[in-house]
């Protein structure tokens, strides 16, 4: 896949986000793509998946099947997440090749490894943010992508699907797929042949070495105390984590 002089604005007159972008993507390529906010990486991300067509140079040789996940999953549809998987895996599965199920691509193993048999009955307007996010990876891998694209697809995760993603990652590559994650958390840093592409001022390079996770980026952490009910604890806290925050009880005698 190739992009050539890539560049793009949403309106006539409006400045370029991204200008003059170049670059080849080989089958297998893992690319974390970093850049501060409103550098122009979800704008990169969506022309990569062929969401926005260039406003002027080409992206050619894009895999047929695209999987993308959203850094915010639209929760508006009047769905349950089981209902909405089902939805898509009938959309997906009659467009894969030899995806060799009748009728749709299979989604409840991605529901399972992303962690969410939990939420299966939850409407989509009701999810956490992480729980958007886990919907938005599950209609994104189900359909077998040949280029997969992730948008911060660690921000509000849990801990344990958060650990996932770098294997996730690996097997759509290991099939000759390519994957391209916005992440500035350097989440998936422990794979060796990472590629790096940073954003800056809406130009595109390529560092021969990653960008530090900087200080600036991540949020510091704090600890808060919250007072609850003791009948809504449980639910607070499953609420709290399912957005991706340790959260825990503390023992009356450390109150
Ligand atoms: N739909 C839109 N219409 C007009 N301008 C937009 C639109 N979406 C994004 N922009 C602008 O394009 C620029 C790049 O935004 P983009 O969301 O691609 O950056 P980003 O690097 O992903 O930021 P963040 O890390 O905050 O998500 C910003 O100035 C933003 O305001």
């Amino acid at each position: 896949m190739r992009l050539s002089k890539v560049s793009f604005r949403y309106r006539r007159r409006d400045p370029f986000v991204i200008q003059g972008a170049d670059a080849e993507l080989a089958p297998g390529d893992i690319v974390e793509l970093t850049g501060v906010n409103g550098a122009g990486k979800s704008t990169l991300l969506r022309l990569l998946a062929g969401l926005y067509r260039p406003t002027q140079g080409t992206i050619g040789g894009r895999p047929a099947v695209v999987g993308f996940a959203p850094d915010r999953f639209p929760t508006g549809q009047p769905f349950t997440v089981a209902a909405y998987l089902r939805h898509v895996s009938r959309i997906r599965g009659s467009r894969t090749r030899g995806s060799g199920t009748r009728g749709g691509a299979r989604w409840e193993p991605w529901a399972e490894r992303l962690h969410m048999e939990h939420l299966l009955d939850t409407p989509l307007g009701e999810l956490s943010k992480g729980g958007g996010h886990k919907v938005g990876l599950a209609q994104a891998l189900m359909a077998d992508p040949g280029l997969l694209i992730m948008d911060e697809p660690f921000a509000g995760l849990d801990a344990a699907t958060r650990a996932v993603l770098p294997d996730l990652a690996t097997e759509v590559a290991g099939r000759g797929g390519i994957v391209v994650v916005s992440d500035h958390q350097g989440g998936l840093r422990a794979l060796p042949a990472l590629r790096h592409w940073t954003v800056t001022d809406g130009r595109l390079h390529e560092p021969s070495s990653p960008v530090p996770v900087s200080d600036e980026l991540v949020d510091e952490l704090v600890t808060v105390a919250v007072q609850v009910p003791a009948g809504e604890l449980p639910r607070f806290l499953a609420r709290m984590r399912g957005e991706g925050y340790p959260a825990r009880e503390i023992e009356e005698s450390a109150r």
